[in-house]
């Protein structure tokens, strides 16, 4: 397999930006501040990440179809993009497009695919997903990007996603969820909590972060999201990646 960019290899500064108490905590925003230190962020705080880029990846090369568009919608730093871009070499007539609505980290992706050589076309897009016009797209990757989008805008952004898919075309979702089981979930969310603090975050970092994400970050479960698929006509739905309470799942369009 080719070697996937590890987006550890971006340079972070150490996420501290809730080590310290907060009168009161705001909504969590994708400012400088963050994307200054959002590799080392989203490495230590959403498990499997890496795996779930290989994943992409993979994916990826499996799904393309040449003369096609591919999508990483929410792309922050690039790491799907890049993930994805590694495994098109040799497919003709393939164009990759990346779109993040904070100008923030648009900047930064357009510095870091910057960085990497590659024969496939990246453009990078500053605007919100829920506008962005779609066309002939074989992979759709969303890498924890539709859990920010108001909840009641989600059937309409992936009914988007599904009608400028082409047939045998597919949708890489991965996403935080809930449990409809209370001790369940509690559980799940215990062990994420258990594995920030493994990788150093204290309990007022974790707590801060909990409370900043709340009111922005609003998740579904499994279920809710098989069902809005296959609603919305996707054939197959299927969860490839578990870990605690974070999951990534394909769904494809019959060809
Ligand atoms: N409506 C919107 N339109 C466009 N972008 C949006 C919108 N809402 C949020 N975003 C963008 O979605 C990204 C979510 S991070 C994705 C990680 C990346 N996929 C990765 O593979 O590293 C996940 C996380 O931080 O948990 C941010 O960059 C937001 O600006
Ligand atoms: O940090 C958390 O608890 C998360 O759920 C994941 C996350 C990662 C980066 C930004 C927002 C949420």
């Amino acid at each position: 397999m080719n070697g996937v960019i590890n987006v550890s290899e971006f340079k972070s500064k150490p996420d501290a930006i809730f080590s310290e108490p907060l009168q009161q905590v705001s909504d969590f925003v994708f400012d400088q501040r963050v994307v200054e230190v959002f590799p080392d962020m989203i490495n230590r705080s959403v498990p499997g990440y890496q795996s779930i880029l290989q994943g992409i990846g993979q994916l990826t090369k499996r799904y393309a179809q040449a003369n096609s568009n591919l999508y990483d919608l929410g792309a922050s730093l690039g790491a799907a993009t890049l993930a994805m871009r590694q495994n098109l070499q040799g497919l003709s007539g393939v164009q990759l497009i990346a779109v993040d609505n904070s100008p923030a980290m648009v900047e930064r992706c357009r510095l870091h695919l910057q960085g990497y050589r590659s024969d496939v076309p990246v453009s990078v897009r500053c605007e919100d997903i829920q506008q962005s016009a779609l066309e002939n797209a074989s992979v759709v990757t969303m890498n924890f990007t539709l859990q920010f989008v108001p909840p009641e805008q989600r059937h309409a952004v992936l009914a988007n996603i599904y009608d400028n898919l082409r047939p045998g075309g597919v949708l890489l979702l991965s996403e935080k969820f809930t449990s409809a089981d209370p001790a369940m979930n509690a559980m799940l969310i215990d062990l994420h909590h258990e594995f920030k603090r493994a990788n150093g975050y204290s309990e007022l970092e974790i707590s801060q972060k909990r409370a900043a994400i709340e009111n922005v970050m609003r998740i579904d479960s499994l279920e809710t999201h098989r069902q809005r698929l296959e609603a919305i006509g996707f054939s197959a739905v299927q969860v490839w990646f578990q870990c605690y309470n974070f999951a990534a799942m394909l769904a494809v369009k019959a060809s």
